[in-house]
């Protein structure tokens, strides 16, 4: 999917959210363990109640592994049914991977051929030869971690060096092994206040930015500090609408909760211009 492709999208829906599917099986709905798989009949009615709100959906690995073998055929299941009933909408693979070339070959692989996302998250870490093995797919996309929306953030991301902090060093230096249709930075929303040096450095990239919600950012000043002329933001919510209900009205309730996220950023689209 080409980044034209993802704005178009943005502007049809009028929104930039990106449903994380987050579908933790110790809380999803009771009366869903009488399923075969409870997970993924979680999963449909979630995306069926919210396809025409959200561009993106961005499972989160960990949600899935932890449940072993089952969890994967779930995981698959998934992009496997948003990629036929939904073809415009981007998957990402949120998994954090990256390591030797020959072992992030074999990563891309797993998240490019043997299933179908869109992108995935890599951290950036390990260097150059970790993260090119993912961009040899056409029309795919690393979403390396830049600027992460945890506590922990400040350990390492924040360190200065030569007046360059280490999340600046990352998007500087990274921005050369790519393109701006082939990879995208993760920017958190609890940093909002840092887009705008972002800006500086990345004008074009589309950044993931979760954060909001559960997280408590801000989607104004995410919206108000990052957007660029092709909005050039997926804001990323999982616990906040997934979970907005845990009764038989769970998929009603999470469209809700994502409806009030995509006004908003109709809201910020045309203050922006964008629409
Ligand atoms: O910096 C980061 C990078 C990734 N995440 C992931 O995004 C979602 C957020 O979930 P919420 O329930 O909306 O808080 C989750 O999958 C995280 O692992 C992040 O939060 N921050």
């Amino acid at each position: 999917m080409t980044s034209r492709e993802i704005f178009e999208q943005i502007k049809k829906k009028q929104s930039f959210l990106c449903v994380g599917l987050d579908s933790d099986v110790n809380k999803i709905p009771r009366f869903l363990y009488d399923t075969t798989d409870p997970v993924f009949a979680f999963n449909k009615e979630i995306i069926d109640a919210t396809h025409d709100l959200t561009v993106a959906y961005k499972p989160n690995l960990a949600f899935y592994e932890s449940m072993g073998v089952s969890g994967w055929n779930t995981l698959e299941k998934t992009v496997n049914y948003i990629r036929y009933n939904y073809p415009d909408i981007f998957i990402i693979a949120d998994a954090k991977r990256g390591d030797i070339g020959n072992t992030s070959n074999l990563y891309a692989k797993a998240f490019f051929d043997a299933m179908d996302f869109d992108a995935v998250t890599v951290a950036p870490y390990m260097g150059e030869d970790s993260v090119k093995p993912f961009l040899t797919y056409v029309g795919k996309y690393v979403i390396l971690l830049a600027l992460t929306s945890n506590k922990g953030a400040s350990d390492f991301q924040y360190v200065k060096e030569n007046d360059e902090r280490l999340f600046e060093k990352v998007i500087n230096t990274s921005k050369d092994w790519g393109t701006e249709e082939n990879m995208m930075y993760v920017v958190g929303a609890t940093r909002a206040e840092m887009l705008q040096d972002i800006r500086k450095i990345a004008p074009k990239h589309f950044l993931l930015v979760p954060g909001v919600g559960a997280q408590g950012g801000s989607l104004a000043e995410v919206a108000r500090n990052g957007m660029n002329e092709q909005c050039g933001l997926l804001v990323n919510s999982s616990r906040g609408i997934i979970f907005a209900g845990d009764g038989e009205d769970f998929a009603q309730k999470a469209r809700a909760a994502a409806t009030e996220v995509q006004q908003e950023m109709a809201s910020l689209l045309k203050e922006g211009s964008l629409l």
